[in-house]
């Protein structure tokens, strides 16, 4: 079963300065309706540029992969429930409890805004899981987590595109399902291990497609991310 809405592209904003994270979006134009700011912008510029991208028209996704006691994350989403921000990741492997305490805060104070469990780094693999001694392969560990994740509340999860065909089986075309690990054919996987085409995510039901360095280390990121978005279609 696919999603039934058409897939759209995120921009992981993965800049170091403000202003060349500014410049970027005014390259991107139209191109582009959703902005992801992660660690690295939000660690140095924080609430104030999260405000300055949503003035600019963008939707935003905060990724900051919260992992903590459950008080400690219920009472950040509270926080970040002032920001203009309408999807937020946490970790799912922080387990039920932090994940429903995530969720009554987001309740509570934030009803628009969509938590994302990240389920399994699509920068790893099977060898990696067994690292941490996790003996279940990708999907199986995604699809446990996810299960956890959606039980608990959660809105939306965050997997590679390889693991959709069973989630969608499994949990149907509603829960909102965010993938990143997305590189178009022939272009670099850098450390991403569980990836796939633009083409092939949304063909799998991916409901937004993650796209970071494909774009901003292009010749022409508008072209790039142009193409990319025709992919989708
Ligand atoms: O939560 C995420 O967005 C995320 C989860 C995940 O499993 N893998 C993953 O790559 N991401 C993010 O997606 C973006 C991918 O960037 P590129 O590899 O440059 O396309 C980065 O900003 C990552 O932080």
């Amino acid at each position: 079963m696919t999603n039934r809405k058409p897939c759209q592209l995120i921009l992981a904003l993965d800049l170091e300065t403000r202003e060349e994270a500014l410049a970027m979006l005014d390259q991107l134009g139209n191109s582009l309706d959703w902005v992801k700011i992660g660690l690295q912008l939000f660690t140095a510029y924080g609430p104030d540029f999260v405000r300055e991208v949503s003035d600019r028209g963008y939707h935003v996704f905060l990724d900051l992969k919260l992992h903590d006691i459950p008080n400690t994350v219920a009472k950040a989403v509270q926080s970040i429930a002032k920001l203009p921000v309408e999807l937020l990741t946490l970790h799912a492997s922080g387990g039920a409890e932090m994940l429903e305490w995530a969720n009554k805060a987001r309740n509570d104070h934030a009803p628009d805004l969509n938590l994302l469990a990240v389920t399994v780094l699509t920068s790893m693999n099977e060898s990696q899981l067994r690292s941490l001694n996790v003996q279940a392969t990708p999907e199986a560990q995604v699809t446990h987590l996810a299960e956890l994740s959606l039980k608990a509340g959660i809105q939306g999860l965050v997997c590679s595109s390889l693991e959709l065909p069973p989630l969608r089986k499994q949990f149907g075309p509603d829960p909102i399902i965010v993938t990143p690990g997305i590189r178009p054919a022939g272009s670099s996987a850098d450390e991403q291990k569980r990836i796939m085409t633009p083409k092939d995510a949304a063909a799998a039901g991916s409901s937004y497609i993650v796209v970071g360095r494909p774009i901003l280390k292009a010749p022409s990121p508008a072209e790039a991310a142009e193409a990319i978005r025709a992919e989708l279609t």
